[in-house]
Formats: C-alpha cells, sequence, structure tokens
C-alpha cells in the first residue's frame, strides 16, 4: 500500500504546480490584453474563448478505466 504521507507530499507538489501554472496564464493573458488593446481590438474574444474551453475540455477527457 502507498504511504500516506508520500502521497501527500505529491499533492503538495501537484498543488504548487497548478498554481505556478495558473500564475503564468494570468501574466500571459494579461499580455495578450495590453497587444490587443494596442492594436484596438476588442479584449473578450468569445470564438477563442469557445475554442480555449473545447480544447480543455479534450485535455481532460481520460479513459474510463482511469476511474
Ligand atoms: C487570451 C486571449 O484573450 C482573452 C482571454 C482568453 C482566455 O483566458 O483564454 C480567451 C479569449 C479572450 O477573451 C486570447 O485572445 O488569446
Amino acid at each position: 500500500m502507498a504511504d500516506l504521507s508520500k502521497l501527500r507530499e505529491q499533492i503538495d507538489q501537484a498543488d504548487q504546480d497548478l498554481v505556478k501554472a495558473l500564475v503564468k496564464r494570468y501574466d500571459l493573458v494579461m499580455e495578450v490584453g495590453r497587444v490587443k488593446r494596442e492594436k484596438g481590438q476588442a479584449v473578450f474574444d468569445p470564438k477563442r474563448e469557445e475554442r480555449v474551453l473545447d480544447k480543455v475540455t479534450n485535455l481532460a477527457q481520460r479513459p474510463e478505466e482511469d476511474f
């Protein structure tokens, strides 16, 4: 059986990785916003958001045997 404290260390690391990835994404989105404003483009792009959501939804798919 896997050691509980080792599993929790891995969870803590995964949490740190997630927060880092979210901060990186936030910084990139802010940069995209600055570039769009400079170009006089609308920041909100619902079509792009739909594509991002579709892509992320696909990435989150796991085979049934994983559950
Ligand atoms: C980041 C962009 O701009 C905005 C933010 C998005 C996001 O958070 O994924 C997606 C579309 C836009 O509303 C982009 O155009 O790529």
